[in-house]
């Protein structure tokens, strides 16, 4: 054993330095795969592996399966091969050998002669918004082509930076605003029902939802609790979209719209509670701290602010935090995942009186913490 492990990493830097020279050695691992006790551990754990590996080919099958259609094909009934081939215009042999990859990811199953919806595919079609988050990533891919050249860069610069370029630049015009907006707003299922299941928002008078985009979360909200007054904070360009989509729906009136930059200028006050959705993330920890404050100094003593946005180090989703979103945000130039005891201690640098976690059904898509001022 190296001494220097045991001076400066102390025991357990000793049992990390000795499991893995085990887990290293050919000699331990033939023996583990041959023994019939551990060979179950042997192949969960090479599989494991493998699909780190292998990640970003089972990642362009369902882009595939995504964009050619076949799922929503096969969820309207089951179809043969050669009638899938033409509709999603694939060769038959292409067409057979999509399905039979996507079979093996559980996204279709065979049936008879044919194909049918898998599970996986079931769950993907029932959550509104993951069709689309796939459907954009291969902005995210094209930056990560070169995943060391853009940590060295310190991140952005890329494709994905030019879709949400407020990461980076301010001066937003109506077009720049509408492919990102439009992403949001029809993944926001995947984040909404989480939260209001882990909230009473029936607690509260006025709700100000800031970097609200075009209103789905405060729309969300509206539908569970019919007396809450609306406000809706948002660059000018997202705020325009927004108010069309709400005057189209008939929820103008109970909507205070603001248009104006959180980092600049001063948010509406007069609300007893605020949301921040897949907002706080976004930025880095100098301009995240500033908005924290700015959102303190509006809210009234026993106000709340509510931080909804997936979480680093969150149990059972500890890959969505430091390894997805951790270079989603770096390629898109700004920001981290921050665990909730992080954002805990922020809120109270930034003058909150308690800041606690709540419990969400899904921390993938939703993690929570509550604020009172
Ligand atoms: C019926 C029988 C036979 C058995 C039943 C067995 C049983 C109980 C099965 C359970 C079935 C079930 C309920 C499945 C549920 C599955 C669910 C809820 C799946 C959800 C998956 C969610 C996914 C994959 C979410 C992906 C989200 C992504 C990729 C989000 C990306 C967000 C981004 C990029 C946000 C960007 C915003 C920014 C810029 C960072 O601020
Ligand atoms: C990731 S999106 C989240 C949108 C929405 N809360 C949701 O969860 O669907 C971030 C939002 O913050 C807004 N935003 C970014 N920078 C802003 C700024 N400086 N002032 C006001 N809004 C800003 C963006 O326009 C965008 O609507």
């Amino acid at each position: 054993m190296n001494p220097a492990i045991l001076k400066y990493w102390g025991l357990r830097g000793r049992w990390i330095g000795w499991r893995n020279h085990v887990l290293a050695s050919p000699r331990f691992q033939r023996f583990a795969q041959r023994c019939w006790l551990t060979r179950p551990i042997a192949r969960r754990r090479a599989t494991a592996l493998f699909d780190l590996v292998a990640g970003f080919s089972y990642s362009q099958i369902l882009a595939a399966c995504v964009e050619s259609g076949v799922l929503r094909l096969l969820a309207e009934r089951p179809h043969a091969s050669a009638e899938l081939a033409v509709r999603i215009d694939v060769p038959l042999a292409g067409a057979e050998r999509l399905l039979r990859a996507a079979a093996a990811l559980g996204l279709v199953e065979p049936l008879g002669a044919g194909w049918a919806l898998g599970s996986a595919g079931a769950a993907l079609l029932g959550n509104g918004g993951i069709s689309e988050m796939i459907a954009h990533h291969h902005l995210l891919y094209a930056d990560l082509a070169d995943p060391l050249g853009l940590l060295r860069r310190g991140g952005g610069g890329g494709a994905l930076s030019g879709l949400w370029h407020y990461a980076e630049s301010a001066g937003q015009s109506g077009s720049d605003v509408a492919a990102y907006s439009a992403l949001m707003a029809a993944s926001q299922p995947l984040v909404a029902g989480q939260a209001i299941d882990a909230y009473r928002f029936d607690r509260h008078r006025r709700l100000l939802d800031v970097g609200g985009g075009e209103g789905a979360f405060l729309r969300a909200v509206a539908a569970r609790v019919p007396c809450l007054q609306l406000g809706l904070f948002d660059l000018p360009p997202v705020i325009a979209r927004a108010r069309a989509r709400f005057e189209s729906m008939g929820l103008a009136d109970r909507t205070t719209f603001v248009g104006g930059d959180f980092l600049r200028d001063p948010l509406p006050e007069g609300y007893d509670i605020v949301s921040l959705v897949r907002v706080l993330h976004d930025h880095d920890d100098t301009l995240a701290l500033a908005l924290l404050r700015a959102i303190h100094a509006a809210l009234p003593s026993g106000g709340v602010l509510i931080i909804i946005e997936p979480m680093a180090q969150a149990p059972g989703a500890v890959r969505v935090g430091d390894a997805y979103f951790g270079f989603y945000l770096l390629a898109m130039g700004s920001g981290r995942p921050r665990s909730a005891s992080e954002i805990r201690a922020m809120l109270i640098a930034a003058g909150f009186r308690s800041a606690r976690q709540r419990r969400t059904a899904m921390p993938i898509t939703t993690s929570l913490v509550v604020a009172i001022k």
